[in-house]
């Protein structure tokens, strides 16, 4: 294992390699909002989300045991989940089991990574090389996130191939274990929120074939931005998996559409965030929405989030809460492949409606 020093410099050369690009879209600062960029510094309303105390499903005996009270209790969380999801897409959710000194770990390991030097972590050796920095192929501020991310599938944590520096993936690994809980536990409570009574053995069973082999952690750090908040810390998308959590500290950046509208999300600090991925909008027959989310740069403070990414198997059927649904069945690995496909064609993803029964255009 090398010993990486953390002497080097640790910041990826965003200015230096984007000041071309900043420059060209027309005057840094004052252009941006009208080209439609990061929003500047247009008002936005920050609202809190939905908030859910998930104690009651998080609880090991929630089969069968506790009596009315508690079944009562976990239709109710279940219920608020499924208005969340249709109504935004997004909400918060507490009583999550992810300890706080759990969370303070990992987000000390974070920086702690993060603050190696930028050749530690752009080289092959880190993390499987799984480093990405500003956007590779942005050719318009529009597809420049300003951050730094690794992405760390689960697979490469559970052994000992997985090469962290000088850091224990020990916690790496306990961190992905906590939210995938989470994950599974939302999901098929939502899952089950749509399925008639009669359907539990099939809600149980919800997502298919979500296992270590696709399910990932991204760990995001957004640094200090000169051109925000005219710039992107990370560019308008939606999520390509089933389900979404994500812990966040308390800087605060992170935008999503609703109605029509950005809203900013107020953090919350012992909450983490749950959010619809475009598959469960698939599955649900559009009833729980894939919302478009950004990061808009902060100016003065870094941020550090880290994201967990109920994935299925590449060639698990996505399949449909029941039929008659929009979409025609398809495998994650074939989602994944259009997705990729188009960004490279088109420099954008279109997602699902590459998948509607009925295409839009007929
Ligand atoms: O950092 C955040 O708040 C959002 C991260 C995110 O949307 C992602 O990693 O897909
Ligand atoms: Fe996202």
């Amino acid at each position: 294992m090398p010993a990486f020093t953390e002497s080097g410099a640790a910041e990826p050369p965003l200015a230096e390699s984007y000041l071309d690009l900043l420059r060209r879209s027309g005057g840094i600062i004052t252009a941006l909002p009208a080209e439609g960029c990061a929003g500047g510094a247009a008002a936005v309303q920050e609202r809190e989300l939905p908030l859910i105390d998930l104690e009651c499903l998080m609880t090991s005996d929630r089969r069968g045991s506790g009596g009315g009270g508690a079944r009562e209790a976990r239709a109710a969380c279940a219920g608020a989940m499924a208005r969340a999801a249709s109504e935004w897409g997004f909400f918060q959710v507490t009583g999550h089991g992810v300890s706080r000194a759990l969370l303070e770990r990992l987000r000390a390991e974070q920086a702690r990574l993060f603050r190696l030097p930028f050749e530690a972590k752009a080289g092959a050796g880190l993390l499987n090389g799984s480093y990405r920095w500003g956007a590779p192929t942005a050719t318009s501020l529009r597809h420049l996130s300003w951050s730094e991310a690794f992405h760390v599938p689960l697979a490469s944590i559970s052994g000992s191939a997985c090469d962290f520096g000088e850091l224990g993936s020990l916690r790496y690994h306990e961190v992905a274990d906590a939210m995938s809980r989470v994950a599974k536990t939302v999901a098929v409570a939502l899952a089950g929120s749509l399925l008639q009574q009669g359907h539990t053995a099939a809600a149980e069973a919800f997502p298919a074939g979500c296992d270590e082999t696709t399910c990932f952690l991204r760990l995001n750090r957004y640094p200090a931005c000169p051109f925000a908040p005219d710039t992107f810390g990370l560019v308008p998308h939606t999520d390509s998996d089933f389900l979404t959590v994500l812990c966040q500290d308390q800087v605060g950046g992170l935008q999503l559409m609703k109605d029509a509208r950005w809203v900013a999300v107020k953090p919350h600090p012992d909450a983490l965030i749950v959010n619809i991925g475009d598959l469960f909008q698939a599955w649900s027959n559009n009833r729980y929405k894939s919302v478009e989310h950004k990061v808009v740069a902060n100016a003065k403070a870094e941020r550090f989030s880290a994201a967990y990414f109920l994935c299925p198997s590449y060639d698990s059927p996505v399949g449909t809460c029941g039929e008659p649904s929009p979409y025609r069945s398809f495998t994650f690995g074939e989602y994944r492949m259009k997705v990729q496909e188009d960004v490279k064609r088109t420099g954008r993803k279109i997602g699902l409606p590459n998948f509607l029964k009925q295409h839009p255009q007929q």
